[in-house]
């Protein structure tokens, strides 16, 4: 998790699908309010990717639990991006292969998995004082008492186009679609993030590009936060 300044408190809460700019809107949006960043997916990653390394069936489910309750997860954003380190192991690059990306709904899925997490995540958040945490249950589940909470979303098509983009257009539709679309609905039988609850706003990015998004979300957090955000 990056470092805070010593500003007033502020928690702020932004989820959405696969694509929608979750992780880059957050991590800018964090830096303009002088908060920390706290990625809650890349700690689904860095534990999924920690089990393929040690072989586990991620369909065992008890072993999986017992594994990410063992596991030691280190978050933080240097100028060169986000560092992840999970059991002394580098793997900030490694996270965010196709591999990762196609099992991390096996063990995100995992009940006794997300309690662990989410115990974790809600530890950082309290420690941190002033962040911008997101990933898909932020808002609903993490820290439902946040000072502000976003659901960004954006069209399919645009998130696959992005996603697309992301990745120099080396990758085929199908693989797109598994990495954007596929990834939704597995994720979407444990977490409802495509429809804001109560008191979430929604900031829809479709036709907006990355600056008028983070503009977008910084006047969400203002109206829903007020001075806490200045
Ligand atoms: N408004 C925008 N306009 C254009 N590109 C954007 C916008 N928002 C984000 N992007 C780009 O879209 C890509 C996906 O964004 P990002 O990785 O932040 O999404 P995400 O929601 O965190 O996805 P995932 O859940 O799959 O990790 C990135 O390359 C990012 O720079
Ligand atoms: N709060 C969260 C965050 C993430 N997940 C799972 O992790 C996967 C990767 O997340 P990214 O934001 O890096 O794409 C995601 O597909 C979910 O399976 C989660 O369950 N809850």
């Amino acid at each position: 998790m990056s470092e805070a300044n010593s500003q007033q408190a502020l928690v702020v809460a932004i989820d959405g699908p696969a694509g929608s700019g979750k992780s880059s809107v957050s991590k800018e949006v964090a830096r303009r309010l002088g908060a920390a960043y706290l990625d809650t997916g890349a700690m689904y990653r860095a534990v999924t990717f920690a089990a393929l390394e040690s072989g586990l069936d991620l369909g065992d489910q008890e072993a999986i639990a017992e594994a990410v309750r063992q596991a030691d997860i280190e978050l933080s954003v240097t100028t060169e991006g986000q560092r992840v380190v999970v059991n002394g192991q580098e793997v900030s690059a490694q996270i965010r292969e196709p591999r990762v990306s196609e099992s991390v709904s096996a063990v995100a899925t995992n009940l006794a998995v997300r309690e662990n997490l989410v115990r974790r995540q809600r530890a950082a958040i309290e420690q941190a004082g002033r962040i911008v945490a997101e990933g898909r249950d932020t808002t609903t589940v993490v820290a439902p008492d946040a000072d502000a909470r976003i659901l960004l979303t954006a069209r399919e098509e645009v998130r696959m186009a992005r996603r697309g983009l992301e990745l120099n257009n080396t990758q085929s539709a199908q693989a797109l679609a598994k990495q954007v679309s596929e990834r939704d609905a597995k994720d979407s039988s444990v977490v409802n993030f495509t429809d804001a609850a109560e008191g979430v706003i929604l900031v829809d990015s479709s036709d907006l590009d990355f600056e008028q998004t983070v503009q977008a979300v910084l006047a969400t957090i203002h109206q829903q936060a007020g001075t806490v955000a200045s």
